[in-house]
């Protein structure tokens, strides 16, 4: 579903990312882990299309309205005055173009979306007024709305309180069911070891990705620990200088 070939992706000409080679399979659900500053949010925007890619590239099995992208909520803008009802309808605009009205059959989408996540009720009141937890279900709503092929979720549980998290949880398990793929950057490797299958490290370039299993072991986080410390802002353009092998299997392995 989305090809990396010795992907590098730069800030400045500084690169957040570099020679990361590999696919996340169709229907595969992955966790994306690393220190802070690692890379995780600049692979989600690079698949999403939002940075310039170079050297290397990304290539996404999937047409551009069918793709997902739920940023961390800290770049959410919620003071936008907009009612709940009409931020979730907005996952339908794949579906009923930019002009097109919300008829009947997608308001009721609506409703049972948010009806899924817990906020049956909610409709009418504006995205402002809610708690970060309530805002992260009405952002979950309209993935739902969306009905996508490919998920990108930027720390999607952060600041969530547990009973949220399970909801959230539930929905991502739903969708992998459904043989969507899901790439989420997270956080907790508790949380991750038991409902992600597949995982990613990263400390600017990949050091694991493979089964969740063989990828969460002290020693490669330990690695990732290190590289991470050790990252200068000031330092040289790009310290590696051969394309790193593909680091994962996935395709068979899922
Ligand atoms: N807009 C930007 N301009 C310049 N540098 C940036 C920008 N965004 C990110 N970076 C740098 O790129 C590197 C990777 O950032 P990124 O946000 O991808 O990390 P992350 O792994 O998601 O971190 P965190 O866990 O803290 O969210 C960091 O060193 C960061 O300072």
């Amino acid at each position: 579903m989305v090809r990396l070939d010795n992907l590098t992706v730069s800030y400045r000409r500084h690169p957040a990312l570099h020679h990361v080679s590999g696919q996340f399979a169709r229907g595969s659900l992955t966790a994306v882990v690393g220190p802070n500053g690692s890379g995780k949010s600049t692979l989600l925007k690079s698949t999403m299309g939002l940075l310039r890619c170079g050297p290397g590239q990304i290539h996404v099995a999937a047409p551009r309205e069918r793709i997902a992208y739920l940023p961390q909520l800290t770049e959410i803008d919620r003071t936008f005055p907009m009612a709940v009802r009409d931020c979730v309808s907005l996952g339908g605009w794949p579906r009923q173009g930019a002009w097109g009205g919300v008829d009947e059959a997608a308001l009721r989408r609506v409703d049972e979306a948010l009806e899924a996540v817990g906020l049956a009720g909610f409709a009418t009141r504006t995205i402002g007024s809610l708690s970060s937890g309530q805002l992260q279900r009405v952002m979950f709503a309209r993935l739902l709305v969306q009905d996508a092929e490919l998920i990108l979720l930027d720390e999607p549980f952060t600041a969530m309180d547990s009973k949220t998290t399970a909801t959230l949880l539930a929905l991502v398990q739903r969708w992998h069911a459904e043989g969507r793929t899901v790439i989420a950057v997270l956080h907790d490797d508790a949380q991750v070891r038991a409902f992600f299958p597949q995982t990613m490290l990263l400390a600017r370039e990949c050091i694991a990705w493979g089964p969740t299993s063989q990828v969460l072991t002290e020693p490669l986080l330990s690695k990732a620990r290190n590289m991470a410390e050790a990252w200068d802002e000031q330092a040289e353009i790009c310290t590696v200088d051969q394309p790193a092998p593909a680091r994962n299997t996935l395709e068979a392995a899922v």
